[in-house]
């Protein structure tokens, strides 16, 4: 086996990332699991085509042992035994990071996924701030002069890490010229560098796994955690991780991800946006009984997306874990008071009905919305760290509930056709640039909501659905002619040529390509972006 990196370069004090002993170990976890990854990927295919066939998913016979049984994961460490309010962003840029970590969120999950762009530039500038993040070591002065330092007067954010999913390849680490796998480096690179360090202060490795179909993939991450613990000589157990419950067949098996991660399991969370995604991925070609309402009208309080959350919780809490609810995409704005307003109170909303049903603490889009979510988890834990205590026994959730998507309310309509297609467009562009997460009409746009975008348009299409606004039945030739309007409405809105014509003129033709082509569904947005960027 033959590691090369393509380019060493990308960013001053990339040495220090891209030592020989740490790609040694990248290489070590190549060897040892990249083959099962790719396994695993594959049965994904086969399980999605036959539940798509079936139009069903049910919970697995074969581990009825697993969900019946009598155990419980090791209990929290000290560092994770308070999550009331937990910061999600980027690790690139350094501004970003030092910001997220004087949030005053008592998490701050590191994100190298859905809001981060996998530029090279990105992913070794990531490695370096949570390098200097494990050893309160950031500082950074903007060309406007204004200085970035590490608060002293309140604790910093403690560092959950959240890989790239296993589907993402590195394709700027090869062994024997081909891509590596992202999710390794990412975690082989923090692990390699931090874990002892992180370790001795009590203050991880702690991860966030995201986007996993199956507890084979949660077996996949536990023997990473095991050999990665002995070769760097950490006390097995050292690492927590939490999982995304983030796509519908994982929903049917959160607790046998728990079980097989049991040492190292701290929790799941309810990864809202990618679960939608997920839904309308799986079930596309299934007919109409999977095919949701506008983006904008499925709420959480859709029955469905109910009984998701209910199980989340009565599971976690009855194996000794934490129940983390998810991302409200409502995101303030410093320049105008009243959309700050509205996002403050739909995130309180939000927030107050995951602290009523028993969640532990939840996630934030932006440091100015730390606050309002520590206030509703304030006043339902009131002296209690967690509500790990609440085990919601009277939950009853069937596998025809969670597959309920009938039961949201809303219509499909061009209107929301439109802003999917305006959307998937001007946030590819924004990830073609390099940046992964962005505030659009005031909402927070990542990866897992342009997924939603995109997919909902190609589902619309396939199951040629009437819009409820206009009676016109979606096609290929309509989303063709709306997708071309809205890319003529961010033309003018950009008002930059040459930023257009690099940025939002091939992210146009790839979301052409994914939602009219003639090409089969495309698995990941990501995926052919990734190779549109350096
Ligand atoms: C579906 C999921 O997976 S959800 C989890 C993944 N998604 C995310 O994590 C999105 C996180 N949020 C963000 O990236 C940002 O909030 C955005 C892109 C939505 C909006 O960012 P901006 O347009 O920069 O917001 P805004 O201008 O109001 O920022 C004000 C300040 O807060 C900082 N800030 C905003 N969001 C964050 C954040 N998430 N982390 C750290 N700092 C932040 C900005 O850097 C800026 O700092 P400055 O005053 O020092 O310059
Ligand atoms: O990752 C989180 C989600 O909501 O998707």
């Amino acid at each position: 086996m033959a590691l090369t990196v393509t380019d060493r370069l990308p960013v001053a004090g990339a040495d220090r990332i891209l030592t020989e002993e740490a790609l040694d170990f990248v290489e070590q976890l190549h060897v040892k699991f990249a083959a099962t990854r790719d396994g695993l990927l594959a049965d994904r295919v086969t399980a999605r085509r036959q539940a798509a066939a079936a139009g069903k998913l049910d919970f697995l016979p074969e581990t009825s042992h697993i969900r019946s049984g009598d155990w419980q994961v090791a209990p929290a460490p000290g560092k994770l035994t308070d999550r009331r309010v937990e910061m999600t962003g980027p690790a690139s840029p350094v501004k970003m990071a030092i910001n997220a970590l004087n949030s005053g969120a008592k998490v701050w999950l590191a994100d190298l996924e859905d809001a981060s762009a996998p530029t090279w530039h990105n992913v070794i500038d990531a490695q370096l701030n949570l390098y200097g993040a494990a050893r309160g070591d950031l500082a950074y002065t903007s060309e406007e002069g204004k200085e970035y330092t590490l608060r002293t007067d309140i604790p910093l954010a403690t560092v959950v890490v959240r890989p790239r999913g296993w589907h993402l390849p590195e394709n700027h680490i090869l062994i024997d010229g081909a891509p590596t796998v992202g999710a390794l480096v990412d975690f082989g690179l923090h692990f390699f560098h931090n874990a002892r360090h992180l370790a001795s202060t009590g203050d991880g490795p702690f991860y966030y796994l995201p986007k996993m179909e199956s507890h084979l993939e949660a077996r996949l991450w536990n023997e990473i955690f095991v050999f990665a613990q002995d070769e760097l000589g950490i006390p097995q157990g050292t690492i927590r991780a939490t999982v995304l419950i983030e796509t519908i067949p994982a929903a049917f098996q959160m607790e046998e991800i728990l079980y097989e991660l049991k040492d190292h399991a701290s929790g799941l969370n309810a990864g809202r946006w990618d679960y939608l995604f997920s839904i309308i991925k799986y079930f596309r070609e299934s007919g109409s009984a999977f095919v949701m309402p506008d983006r904008a009208s499925v709420s959480m309080t859709a029955p469905f997306m109910r009984a998701y959350t209910e199980l989340l919780v009565k599971t976690c809490h009855r194996r000794g874990a934490f129940a983390m609810g998810g991302m409200a995409a409502f995101i303030p704005n410093r320049r105008e008071p009243e959309i700050t307003a509205q996002a403050v109170e739909k995130v309180r909303a939000d927030k107050m009905r995951e602290a009523n049903d028993g969640f532990d603490g939840s996630w934030v889009a932006h440091p100015d919305l730390v606050d309002t979510c520590r206030e509703v988890f304030d006043s339902v834990l009131g002296d209690k760290p967690n509500q790990v205590d609440r085990l919601r026994k009277e939950v009853q959730v069937s596998a025809a509930d969670l597959l309920d998507v009938a039961s949201a309310e809303g219509e499909v309509t061009e209107a929301g056709l439109r802003l999917n297609l305006y959307v998937a467009v001007a946030y590819t562009a924004v990830w073609l640039s390099g940046n992964g997460a962005v505030a659009i009409h005031n909402l927070m746009e990542d990866a897992a909501t342009a997924e939603i975008s995109r997919t909902q348009v190609w589902q619309q299409i396939h199951n040629q659905v009437t819009l409820a606004d206009t009676g016109n039945t979606v096609t290929r030739e309509l989303a063709g002619k709306i997708l071309a309007e809205e890319v003529e409405r961010l033309r003018a809105e950009v008002n930059d040529e040459e930023a257009f014509a690099r940025y939002y003129e091939p992210a146009a033709k790839l979301i052409a390509e994914l939602t009219t082509g003639e090409g089969g569904f495309v698995e990941f947005l990501t995926l052919p972006a990734y190779e549109l960027v350096s």
